[in-house]
């Protein structure tokens, strides 16, 4: 049986030999605001510059977390020779339009980290990834529940067979997100902006599924017009695992009056093992770590309880930012490349197409 204790860094990011990569960032929004240039200044690295739409909201953010440069356009911050590496942090609707800005530029940033969903279809996503390739751009992609550090910790369990052959994983999100005003004009609501975060963790946890089955239906709180708000998912897997999500964004009238029961738990069981974990997320903004417990054949009951200070919103968001910088010291594909990313793109396309056709959806179906 492989050692059952789980070494002390295994849920955090393997971080870079220059913490002082150049960063500029565009949109000074609620992500970028709390989450992005907190965790940033946490972790050390540098940024140096800012711009956004509204120039005067980007100096507000500017001075609120100490970013020296504000810029009126993306250009100008791209004319900026320190700038290394630009955080795009924009609507989904509006990215696009951005990486081909940044891609087009005469002078080339060596990497971009692009926002979840990185296109609303599988067809944009392939464009902007061959428009990165061929300005050698890298092209990593802020899926950053594989930095949650429950969720990157059961990897590492997974990658020594801690747990034996997979057998099924969980993921119960009982939690209301707050949907900015943007998410009512996209294709999708929940598939695009929420699943994704956990059909990308099943991806990592044990690769790309064979087959999908979903449903979905509108969530009774969200007044503008949606379709999918509350999914279900079933991935079948060729060695036999199964994993399941059930994005309940809705989760009662817990903003109605009566008493709420909200939180993010997910499960992994091995033949060997099983594996508990919570996001502490739906706290947020308290921080409020996330948490993995675990139990094994050879440890006759006991449960091993690793516990850590750090929590998905912010900490996470170092970690993408990490593996971006790691990928250009050492001139390699980011791990979670635009590349990869196609193949959650494609498994969120699958997901619609289980739910609204109400039929089993093969993934290769739409990998091209
Ligand atoms: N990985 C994760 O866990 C999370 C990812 N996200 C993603 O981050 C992105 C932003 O979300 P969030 O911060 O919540 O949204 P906000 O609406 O709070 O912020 C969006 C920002 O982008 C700016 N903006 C809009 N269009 C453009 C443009 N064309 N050029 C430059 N700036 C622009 C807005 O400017 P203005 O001030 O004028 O409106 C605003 O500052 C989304 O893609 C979302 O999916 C969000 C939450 C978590
Ligand atoms: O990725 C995300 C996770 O949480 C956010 C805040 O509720 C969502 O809006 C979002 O886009």
């Amino acid at each position: 049986m492989p050692e059952t204790v789980l070494d002390a860094v295994a849920h955090l990011p393997e971080w870079p030999v220059r913490r002082d990569w150049g960063i500029g960032v565009v949109g000074a929004g609620f992500i970028v605001r709390d989450c992005h240039l907190v965790a940033y200044n946490d972790a050390g690295f540098q940024t140096l510059a800012i711009t956004s739409r509204t120039e005067s909201r980007a100096r507000e953010v500017a001075e609120f977390r100490g970013v020296s440069r504000v810029y009126p356009t993306v250009e100008a911050l791209l004319d900026d020779p320190e700038i290394e590496i630009v955080d795009v942090a924009v609507p989904p609707a509006e990215q696009p339009a951005v990486i081909r800005r940044i891609v087009d530029h005469p002078r080339k940033v060596r990497g971009i980290l692009a926002q979840k969903p990185l296109a609303f279809t599988s067809a944009e996503a392939h464009d902007l990834v061959a428009a990165c390739d061929a300005a050698g751009i890298a092209l990593q992609v802020n899926q950053n529940m594989r930095y949650d550090h429950s969720v990157r910790a059961l990897k590492a369990l997974l990658d020594r067979r801690v747990l034996g052959d997979p057998v099924l994983a969980t993921i119960e999100l009982r939690a209301i997100p707050h949907w900015m005003p943007w998410a009512r004009d996209g294709r999708s609501l929940s598939t695009f902006i929420m699943s994704i975060h956990h059909l990308d963790t099943f991806r990592y946890w044990l690769g790309d599924p064979q087959r999908v089955l979903a449903s979905t239906r509108p969530d009774p709180r969200t007044t503008f017009a949606h379709a999918d708000g509350i999914n279900l998912a079933i991935l079948e897997f060729a060695n036999g695992a199964r994993a399941s999500s059930w994005d309940d964004v809705w989760s009662g009238p817990a903003r109605e009056g009566a008493g709420a029961d909200l939180g993010v738990r997910w499960r992994f069981e091995g033949t060997d093992g099983l594996a508990l974990g919570t996001i502490g997320w739906p706290a947020w903004p308290r921080r409020e770590p996330s948490t993995l417990t675990y139990s094994t054949r050879s440890d006759h009951g006991k449960w091993h309880k690793p516990v850590w200070p750090h929590a998905w919103f912010p900490d996470a968001f170092a970690g993408t930012m990490s593996g971006l910088m790691r990928a250009i010291e050492d001139g390699s594909e980011p791990d979670i490349s635009g590349r990869d990313n196609l193949r959650t793109i494609a498994l969120c396309e699958a997901v619609l197409a289980a739910a609204s056709e109400h039929r089993v959806v093969p993934f290769a179906e739409f990998l091209s």
